[in-house]
């Protein structure tokens, strides 16, 4: 069946179908206790613009680009109707691991946050260890290290690591070069390195790839620019891929959910039980874990939890004005490619290296 494109919506059809909303979340993660989140009332549904608040408006472009995709233009067909997610164990001290991890059912897939700032290798071994204890020998245990690493770090790390069985280490190095770097050096190893940042922060979202820099990429939906856009780039790089979240609500949860819906081949599971972590949604059906996997769903607003989640008026005011910026970077460049802008444009970008990404 022949799918409408309805055009660009105006920025006056977007700010009055906006609600900006604050969550509390109840683990702190990449560095923050409360996401805040423009809500988008879409005509395919609920949508969400939510670049993280340090982020420049270059960088923020494509996410809203991911949202208008995701709130106006219909998705490519689903190929199925659940999908195995992870747990997301944030870097937290060791005797806070269970009662995180039990905030996720039935998955069978820990990813654990490695390398934070201040944090040395021995705390990143206890909170891997307590993450394997838990999970019992046959679970799968992941590492992010966003960046965290130099090459010497990295492997020295991950052979300390090796020890709980790792399926992959993802982005353990900021740079391609590294990444490509540490690839060779653990390959013997037989831990596949993934590429997280250096798929979402760069120019060129298919360089590391084409560079045989990582053995999967990490896809998320907002900062690719949506549904379509991040299926491109997961067609044309011929790797396995995880999709993962950007730590939204329920709502942009679902757009990552439906993009993993559509992709052939979804060997991992998928980053995307981070709903978990919140302690506030918008939706009376949270995109939460059941037996190890969420549904392909489009969550309904609940506009009372919306109104009870409603930020501040000088942070509303911010994230409009944001907003407006944004929009405009957005046009002009739909202007100048004669398409929504899929990626980031380049140099504002922030630099990579395990802060907050
Ligand atoms: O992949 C997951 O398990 C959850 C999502 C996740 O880890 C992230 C979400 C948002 C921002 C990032 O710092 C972080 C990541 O680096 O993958
Ligand atoms: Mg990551």
């Amino acid at each position: 069946m022949a799918q409408t494109h309805r055009p660009l919506p105006t920025l006056t059809e977007l700010l009055e179908l906006a609600s900006v909303v604050s969550l509390p979340l109840n683990t702190r993660f990449r560095g923050v206790d409360v996401r805040e989140a423009v809500i988008l009332r879409g005509p395919e549904g609920a949508t969400e613009f939510s670049p993280f608040i340090e982020y420049s408006d270059a960088e923020a472009v494509a996410w809203l680009a991911g949202a208008i995709d995701f709130g106006w233009q219909p998705t490519p067909d689903l190929l199925r109707d659940r999908i195995a997610v992870n747990a997301t164990l944030p870097a937290v001290g060791e005797s806070d691991v269970s009662a995180v991890l039990d905030r996720y059912p039935g998955c069978r897939t820990i990813k654990v946050k490695v390398a934070a700032r201040g944090q040395s290798l021995d705390d990143d071994i206890a909170r891997v260890r307590a993450a394997r204890e838990y999970l019992g020998s046959e679970g799968r245990i992941r590492l992010d290290a966003n960046g965290g690493w130099n090459v010497d770090e990295a492997e020295h790390a991950i052979h300390a690591l090796a020890e709980f069985d790792l399926e992959y280490v993802e982005q353990p190095c900021a740079s391609v070069d590294d990444l490509w770097e540490i690839r060779q050096r653990v390959k013997y190893m037989g831990i596949p390195v993934a590429a997280d940042e250096s798929v979402r922060k760069v120019d060129d979202p298919l360089d590391v790839a084409r560079r045989g820099a990582a053995d999967l990429l990490v896809i998320k939906a907002q900062p690719l620019g949506g549904i379509h856009s991040a299926l491109d780039i997961v067609r044309r790089a011929g790797l396995p891929v995880v999709v993962s979240s950007a730590l939204d609500t329920s709502i942009g949860i679902a757009m990552g959910a439906h993009l993993a819906a559509c992709i052939p081949n979804l060997e991992y599971d998928c980053g995307l039980a981070t709903a978990a972590l919140l302690a506030a949604d918008v939706t009376a059906e949270p995109l939460i874990p059941v037996n190890g996997s969420i549904a392909v769903v489009r969550p309904l607003l609940d506009e009372s939890l919306v109104q009870q989640q409603l930020a501040s008026d000088e942070r509303d005011v911010w994230w409009r004005e944001r907003l407006e910026r944004v929009y405009a970077l957005l046009v002009s460049s739909t202007e100048s490619t004669g398409r929504h802008a899929a990626t980031s444009s380049t140099s504002t970008l922030a630099p990579i290296g395990n802060a907050a990404t």
